[in-house]
């Protein structure tokens, strides 16, 4: 079997789950040593296991070094295989982020595969379940990939337990996207979602969204978690374009006032919407493999940032595909990926 020495220390968590999706789509394995060696707590945690353990399910792959705390790990791809399957974090580590490790497989295989994802849904620094519905999942379907989301409960850290379903079809041939029109500016409106913690917090934020973009009543949507499961918050701000709808999201925290959670999200739909990028910083590092899977395509963004450059030298250990981004003035950047 073809085998790649990866260097964990150039990436985090993310470059071990792209590691794990090329693999199983490529049957190309791998060694990876050194992981997150750079992070305060290096090598595999809760979350990142559960990714690794998912991917072998799926794969059928050989694994070592599969342990919590593991520094280097050892992935033989196996045969993809479509089915039932059940991944929990086991805490509040972010599900989100494990079930974008198993998709690329998942969309690969012969037939539709049931996901229930078991974890946190709204973790900081991770896709919310909002995002993946309403941003990653739309991109997805222009590629030829149909996915549904079911968010049964949130899960919010520390105590986790939020429950996510998704359905993944299958797509043989993916179609070569380019998404670098946004399109005219439709609605933007949010959503305070809350768990166990006062209605007051949410409205709040809602009320700076409101001076902010001058959201209508219809535009401002309150939700609280029944039953909760522990203290959450989660602001989450869609600015709908006609070609694509941007998710932005910002947490609750002990110390921070509903005001300045509120107003970090605020401040970054502005400066997207000061750009001309169609996609966020955040999305177009993900929206990286399934363009290179694609054999090609293009986006503009926001900026190029850590994850989309680790991301992309690792995309070319596996495949094929050169990606280069280039400015194209202030605030826009454009990415290509040629194969
Ligand atoms: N606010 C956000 N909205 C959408 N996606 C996000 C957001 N914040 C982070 N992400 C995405 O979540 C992923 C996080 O990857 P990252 O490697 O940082 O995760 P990790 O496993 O927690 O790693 P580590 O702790 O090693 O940094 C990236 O794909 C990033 O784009």
């Amino acid at each position: 079997m073809e085998m790649l020495e990866l260097d964990g220390s150039q990436g985090g968590g993310q470059l071990l789950r792209s590691a794990l999706s090329l693999s199983l789509c490529t049957g190309i394995g791998f060694t990876l040593q050194d992981i997150r060696a750079k992070r305060s707590k290096p090598g595999l945690m809760r979350q990142h296991l559960t990714a690794v353990n998912a991917a072998a399910k799926v794969g059928g792959a050989n694994v070592i070094g599969a342990e919590l705390g593991a520094t280097s790990l050892r992935f033989e791809p196996g045969t993809i295989r479509s089915g039932d399957y059940e991944f929990s974090t086991g805490s509040a580590g972010s599900c989100t982020l494990v079930l974008q490790t198993v998709l690329p497989a998942l969309w690969s295989a012969d037939a539709t595969s049931r996901v229930r994802l078991q974890g946190g849904t709204h973790n900081p620094l991770a896709p919310c379940a909002d995002f993946l519905a309403e941003s990653f999942v739309p991109r997805l379907r222009d590629f030829g990939i149909e996915v549904d989301l079911e968010l049964e409960s949130p899960g919010f850290y520390p105590a986790g337990g939020g429950v996510l379903h998704a359905t993944v079809h299958p797509a043989r041939e993916l179609r070569a996207c380019a998404f670098e029109s946004r399109g005219e500016l439709e609605r933007i409106d949010g959503t305070a979602l809350l768990s166990a913690l006062s209605s007051d917090i949410g409205l709040r934020e809602l009320a700076v969204l409101q001076a902010r973009f001058d959201l209508g009543e219809d535009a401002r949507h309150l939700r609280q978690v029944r039953p909760p499961r522990g203290p959450g918050n989660a602001l989450i701000l869609r600015v709908r374009h006609a070609a694509h709808t941007t998710t932005f999201t910002g947490f609750g925290q002990r110390g921070t006032s509903a005001e300045t959670v509120a107003a970090r999200v605020a401040n970054e739909a502005q400066t997207y919407l000061d750009s001309g990028a169609c996609i966020d910083e955040y999305l177009g590092d993900q929206l990286l493999l399934p363009m290179a899977l694609a054999g090609g395509g293009s986006l503009t963004t926001t900026a190029p940032s850590d994850h989309l450059r680790s991301n992309a030298a690792l995309i070319e250990k596996f495949l094929p595909v050169e990606i280069t981004w280039e400015q194209q003035d202030a605030g826009t950047w454009r990415v290509t990926v040629k194969s």
